[in-house]
């Protein structure tokens, strides 16, 4: 059935997809609806019309699912950080467990996979150990905050319940402090404006946070200033929780946070996790676990799935977390990189912890594969970011390597089920994928999954 701008009806919500919007079919035909849930009726008008689908905005709840919950934050319905608040924490899990069957089973086409069901949080609030604060200048107002759902309009925020109580403290204090001050914020349409973001980063054993400001040019010499003096008032509010406050120069107009200048205005310019008796250390932008407790528990599944195995090839190692446990357990590692600060700290890792049979290379997995890794591999672990592993990289372990087993990490089951069917026509079978909830109160879930020759 047709429907036009503005139309007002009732749906059945059927599913919920990857991005936590209701499911619904009317005369086979797809409307979304964000913030609906499983079996639940609602009123709604249609707010985008496509060709093979709209979205709808739920206007009233004719019948409320019982796993329907009060979300907690202020500014959850605007915000585009979480979007799973409003379903209490158990369904979330049921929730996840489906979008990753979907995922293996729709699109990576594997019939017989065996799908363990989704590994729940330690932590459901306070858990996430970085937060990206967006400083804009929009509508003749400077505000601080998170990009709201979809766009770059900032929705004002004063605390995260997700974030690491800690972040929440510093950042209060940070932000009462540049309110009052008069630094510019920065104007993504005229390009102009000094601070661009805040990053603040948590480690959860240590109790210890790194701020780093991100800002658009030189400040001269009075921002300089300002910048300073907030940063020491911070250090003394906050202290001892406060490690240390960096400056880092982006003068680009994209949306990549990192600028190539950093500057330490004070303080360390590391922060260390610990872990039993592994201390790992980590820069304000490197890739580190947000949710730390469920990585150490993701990492030893994946040390026993390599356990036996002598010879380890780790694509997309970050800064050795995962290469750090399995070194524990097999002859030798060589660790791929490409970050260069994360791969300084993967180095220092493994000398701090005193691992000397990793090989650390820095580079692109799918560059590095072709001239600097040969010899004889038993597993391939890869870790990649969301968008999934190049295809020369599948390439190499498929044809050239052809270990008898891949152990593939992955934040996005939809890169998952894509490359797992390319290593499927290599031959690999999916043995077992294990999902855990590394991200509560939203829709993202990571699974450890292994193939097999
Ligand atoms: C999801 S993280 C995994 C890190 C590590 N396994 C962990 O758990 O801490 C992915 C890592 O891959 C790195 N990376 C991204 N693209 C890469 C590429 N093409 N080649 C090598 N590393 C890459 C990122 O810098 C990041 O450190």
């Amino acid at each position: 059935m047709k429907q036009n701008l503005g139309d007002e009806i009732i749906l059945n919500i059927e599913s919920v997809d990857s991005k936590a919007r209701g499911i619904a079919r009317v005369d086979g035909y797809v409307v979304f609806v964000p913030g609906a849930l499983i079996g639940e009726t609602v009123t709604v008008n249609i707010v985008e019309r496509k060709k093979h689908y709209s979205v709808a905005k739920i206007k009233s709840l004719l019948k409320a699912s019982p796993y329907r919950v009060q979300p907690r934050c202020e500014v959850y319905e605007a915000c585009g950080g979480c979007n799973m608040q409003h379903a209490s924490y158990d369904h979330q899990v049921k929730v996840k467990s489906s979008l990753i069957e979907d995922a293996i089973i729709r699109i990576g086409k594997w019939k017989e996979a065996d799908i363990a069901p989704v590994i729940p949080s330690f932590l459901v609030w306070g858990y996430r150990n970085k937060a990206i604060i967006q400083a804009r200048y929009q509508k003749g107002k400077r505000k601080l905050g998170y990009f709201a759902r979809g766009t770059h309009d900032v929705v004002n925020l004063k605390a995260c319940p997700i974030l690491d109580p800690l972040i929440n403290l510093v950042y209060a204090n940070l932000r009462n402090a540049v309110l009052q001050s008069d630094l510019s914020f920065y104007d993504e349409e005229r390009g102009e404006g000094l601070i661009r973001n805040f990053v603040l980063r948590s480690s959860f054993s240590m109790k210890k946070i790194l701020l780093a400001w991100i800002i658009s040019r030189e400040p001269d010499d009075r921002e300089y200033k300002m910048i300073s003096d907030i940063s020491n008032g911070l250090y003394k509010d906050v202290s001892p929780f406060l490690g240390g406050v960096q400056i880092n120069i982006n003068p680009s107009k994209g949306n990549f946070i990192w600028g190539s200048k950093t500057q330490s205005l004070f303080g360390e310019d590391v922060l260390v996790e610990r872990f039993e008796n592994i201390k790992l250390r980590f820069g304000v932008s490197d890739f580190f676990q947000v949710n730390v407790l469920q990585a150490f528990r993701m990492f030893e599944i994946v040390a026993e799935l390599a356990k036996d195995s002598k010879h380890v090839l780790e694509l997309y190692s970050g800064v050795g977390s995962m290469t750090a446990f399995l070194a524990s357990f097999c002859n030798d590692v060589v660790a791929v990189e490409e970050w260069r600060p994360a791969y300084e700290s993967l180095v220092s890792n493994m000398t701090n912890n005193g691992i000397n049979n990793v090989t650390a290379i820095c580079g692109k997995a799918e560059d590095v594969v072709k001239t600097k890794v040969s010899g004889h591999f038993d597993i391939v672990v890869v870790d990649p970011p969301r968008t999934g592993c190049h295809k020369d990289v599948l390439n190499f372990i498929g044809r050239v390597i052809s270990p008898k087993r891949v152990i593939y990490v992955s934040c996005n089951p939809a890169t998952l089920a894509r490359d797992s069917k390319i290593l499927n026509e290599y031959g690999y079978n999916m043995e077992n994928a294990m999902p855990l909830d590394m991200f509560p109160q939203t829709s993202h879930v990571e699974s450890v999954v292994l193939l097999e020759k």
